[in-house]
């Protein structure tokens, strides 16, 4: 895995100097989003098939995805630059759980799954409207959100393991 890590470090360093594909632009703000992206990974390993909402340059989906070989990722991202990206990552790592999906959420097509997790896309009720029809009756939402997120929680029963200024937020039902 650290071998995979480092390689997905290497390009993105390097895809991000010609197609601008995320802000963080030195391999220690990039091995800080690999960290944040795993530190939930305990809670959420047993998961059997996943979809990451605007996996970007790879946080947390693909990186996810190279923690969790077993479990079949769905990365959904629309714009180009970017989902071009992560199918090269897929290709040169050998991510066979990878599936790349080049749409927006509401227009993909892909069954409901155990596990969704997203970073950094929309507010909490926006996401909850659109990741409904991808979720089972025991599916876990996993929200990578920052310390505002009481506000937007507003009645949603959540738990939420809070790092820093992080706040890991685990919705069910
Ligand atoms: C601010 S970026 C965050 C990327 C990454 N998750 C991260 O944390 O670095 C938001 C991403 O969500 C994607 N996005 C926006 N709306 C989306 C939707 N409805 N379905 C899927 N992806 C979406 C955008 O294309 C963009 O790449």
């Amino acid at each position: 895995m650290q071998e995979k890590l480092e390689k997905f470090t290497n390009e993105l360093l390097k895809w991000n100097k010609t197609h601008k594909l995320t802000n963080y632009t030195t391999k220690e703000e990039i091995e800080a989003q690999i960290q944040d992206s795993l530190y939930p990974l305990e809670k959420i390993k047993d998961a059997k098939t996943a979809i990451d909402i605007g996996t970007g340059a790879g946080f947390p989906g693909l990186i996810l995805a190279i923690a969790m070989p077993d479990t079949k990722w769905y990365l959904v991202e629309p714009l180009k630059k970017r989902y071009s990206f992560l199918n090269y990552l897929k290709t040169i790592l050998g991510l066979k759980n990878v599936t790349v999906v080049p749409k927006r959420l509401e227009n993909a097509d892909i069954e409901p799954v155990d596990l969704i997790t997203s970073r950094a896309v929309m507010p909490t009720p926006e996401i909850l409207k659109i990741a409904k029809p991808y979720l089972k009756e025991n599916s876990t939402l996993l929200l990578y959100k920052g310390s505002n997120v009481l506000d937007e929680l507003n009645g949603i029963k959540a738990s939420i393991i809070s790092k820093d200024k992080r706040n890991y937020i685990f919705i069910k039902d």
